[in-house]
């Protein structure tokens, strides 16, 4: 917990090693309505630890510092958050308004014995932070302050001071160009990933795996370090209906991404999921573009391999649901890629943490595979790199229990003159090296893309 209020300094951090005793000290939070400003001003300091979550409903946060840390690893890694998250919330003061709560954001690693290793240093198998100072943005309730301090007089001064900050910075942020890429190298060999998919294949008719997803990372060497909050900028305008989010270490690595998978949102009772699996590539006319969306839509293969994340989300959700809507599958239009989307609505029959919800639903099949234990057996005898923090989920909770994940996927690592990018795809009986590797690469693109230098 950050004692040092930081005289004359608008950014209060706390050790990522600080004392989980001291988290027990209050914390005394305000807000105010602000005009627009530009959230990048919040996260531009690639030194300082920060974050910024952007969903496709509207909502968007930036914040900078770090008020409380929640961190937690081992295979009860979700249990022992929620414990930690229950003492910070409940010994934080806040009465302001709703939109404008605090909330801990931040994200988990794909397997839970993770032990942090470069790309990955500073990102623990969990780990959550309740920004110092952080803004936020909606249609309904237009941008709001907050800042949260170790007393009431540090809150006031800090939110005059956050405040004068803003008020004065620029309103729009920039979106700039791409750092520029020197050179790429895939972890995976295409004979590689041949033999990879062939080892699949043969557990898939012999060990009674039915799906696995696997993956491959690409490292890129810039010719400049990569600008996160422009980067995002682009993809929002690239990629308007995905999430964005940003998870900044202090000192390390930033991860981020625009994925388009949502994997739970938790308000009340009410709980929002969805499939999402089977992917084609975008066509270059319109025909050409349903052509291969109603082929994607049509085939035996892929259909199968949504019916399986479906079919998981179903068990996962029944024992805590009253109701349960699955919606129709549908095509999920990206501007790079397209995939089988089934949208799914839950009731719950009693308050739950959305942490117990992401702890049922992670990894789905569309990252993970079916059975679970197998699936994620092959993933770690197979895969020759660190998934990290990718395919894994992504968000925000508050102190009611109530919040939003997405799955961290399109996205990357990026640190100094690097960035690490992850792709994977889904493996089921029949499935063919060649097709997985250009889908894996259609994947690699909303990332890539932005940092070329055009
Ligand atoms: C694994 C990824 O994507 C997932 C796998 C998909 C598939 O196998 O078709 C589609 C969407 C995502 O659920 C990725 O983007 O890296």
């Amino acid at each position: 917990m950050d004692r040092t209020s930081g005289e004359g300094q608008l950014t209060a951090e706390s050790p990522a090693d600080s004392n989980p005793d001291e988290q027990a000290n209050d914390l005394v939070a305000r807000s105010r309505a602000v005009g627009d400003v530009s959230f990048a001003a919040v996260v531009d300091d690639a030194e300082l630890p920060r974050i910024l979550w952007a969903a496709p409903d509207g909502l968007e946060i930036a914040g900078q510092g770090i008020a409380a840390h929640i961190t937690a690893t081992g295979p009860d890694r979700f249990d022992r958050l929620q414990a930690q998250a229950k003492q910070v919330f409940d010994t934080l003061e806040y009465h302001g308004s709703t939109v404008a709560r605090p909330r801990a954001f931040g994200g988990f690693s794909f397997h839970d014995g993770h032990e942090p290793t470069p790309p990955w240093t500073g990102f623990a198998a969990a780990s959550f932070v309740v920004p110092r100072a952080f803004v936020t943005r909606t249609e309904r309730d237009g941008v709001w302050l907050t800042v949260v301090s170790d007393s009431v007089d540090e809150a006031d001064d800090r939110l005059e001071r956050w405040d004068d900050r803003l008020t004065e910075g620029p309103t729009m942020c920039s979106s700039g160009t791409g750092p520029g890429v020197v050179s790429t190298h895939r972890t995976t060999s295409p004979s590689a990933w041949a033999s990879q998919i062939e080892h699949a294949l043969d557990r898939i008719e012999n060990d009674r795996l039915v799906k696995v997803v696997l993956a491959q990372a690409l490292s890129v060497d810039l010719e400049a370090p990569v600008d996160v909050p422009e980067t995002l900028e682009r993809l929002r305008r690239r990629y308007p209906n995905c999430y964005r989010f940003l998870v900044g270490q202090r000192d390390g690595g930033t991860f981020f991404g625009a994925p388009p998978e949502r994997l739970v949102s938790k308000h009340g009772a009410d709980v929002e999921t969805e499939a999402l699996a089977g992917s084609a590539p975008r066509g270059e006319t319109p025909e050409s573009d349903d052509e291969y969306a109603d082929r994607m839509f049509d085939d035996e293969k892929l259909q199968h391999e949504h019916d399986l994340v479906v079919r998981a989300i179903r068990e996962q959700l029944d024992s805590l649901a009253r109701e349960l809507t699955i919606d129709d599958r549908r095509i999920r239009k990206l501007a790079t890629i397209q995939h089988l989307q089934t949208p799914i609505t839950a009731t719950l029959e009693r308050d739950r943490h959305v942490l117990e919800l992401v702890e049922a639903l992670h990894p789905t099949p569309a990252v993970g595979g079916v059975p679970p234990d197998r699936a994620w057996e092959t993933i770690r005898e197979t895969e020759t790199f660190d998934r990290g923090w990718y395919a894994a989920p992504i968000g925000w909770f508050d102190g009611d229990g109530d919040g939003e994940f997405a799955v961290g996927l399109r996205s990357a690592v990026a640190s100094g003159d690097t960035a690490t990018l992850f792709a994977g795809n889904g493996i089921v009986a029949d499935s063919d090296p060649d097709e997985e590797w250009e889908e894996v690469e259609l994947k690699f693109r909303p990332i890539l893309d932005e940092l070329r230098d055009r």
